[in-house]
């Protein structure tokens, strides 16, 4: 695979012809896909249908056995399942992403933690975080710095209704301000928040565009 600068015009995110099998199970079968530049994209299909595996290809953590991906820009990937150290603060954590991202100050950490309203866990170990917390965290780790590109993967789960809400108010700023969006999404009634839909499944992969808009 190869992950290289895009070269079209408007184009954040593009993937050409990816496979994937593990073992005898072909996942995925020569996807294509293009995400413009501002765009909020779902990725949906039923359980088992390769979602994970795509944004994992996309993020360039996992080797598609055919197939590239291009890039335009910084990219973050969200993972389905949060990788955080348990012995740490959300705080520490903050620290650690700061001086890996090189960012002068955590005011955009903290905005963050302010929509997703959970100031009052930053300074408790991870261990004793309920899933929804840790996922806050998680989603916070992966937008701190602004990236072009997003990835997220079931960003929600877990999430009251408030926070699922709130979750939808921070997707929709990132696309005022240009940013690109990628998401993983079960939720039938998330189709009115997407510009598009990749719609993965046994028979193809089907791109709808103007989905909900
Ligand atoms: N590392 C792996 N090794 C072997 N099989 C894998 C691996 N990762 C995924 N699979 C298999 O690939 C298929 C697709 O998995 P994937 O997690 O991408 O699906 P998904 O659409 O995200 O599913 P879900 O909606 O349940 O999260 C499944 O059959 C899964 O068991």
């Amino acid at each position: 695979m190869t992950v290289s600068p895009s070269t079209a015009t408007g184009t954040a995110l593009s993937a050409r012809d990816i496979h994937k099998a593990f073992g005898r199970r072909v996942v995925l079968a020569g996807v294509d896909l293009t995400v413009r530049s501002g765009q909020t994209v779902g990725v949906v299909g039923e359980n088992g249908a390769g979602k994970t595996t795509l944004l994992r290809i996309l993020s360039g953590d996992l080797r598609p056995d055919q197939g590239t991906v291009t890039v335009d820009g910084t990219l973050s990937h969200c993972p389905q399942h949060p990788v955080l150290n348990n012995a740490l603060t959300p705080f520490q954590h903050l620290r650690l992403f700061q001086e890996a991202f090189r960012l002068p100050h955590l005011d955009r950490a903290h905005e963050l933690i302010d929509r997703l309203a959970f100031a009052d866990h930053l300074h408790v170990p991870v261990k004793v975080l309920s899933g929804g917390t840790r996922q806050k965290l998680n989603l916070v780790l992966a937008l701190m710095h602004d990236p072009d590109v997003v990835l997220l993967d079931e960003p929600y789960q877990g999430f009251d209704w408030q926070t699922y809400l709130a979750f939808w108010d921070l997707a929709a700023a990132r696309r005022a301000a240009g940013g690109t969006t990628v998401v993983i999404s079960h939720l039938a009634h998330d189709i009115d928040r997407l510009d598009a839909v990749i719609q993965l499944g046994h028979e193809a992969t089907v791109m709808t565009e103007g989905a909900g808009r």
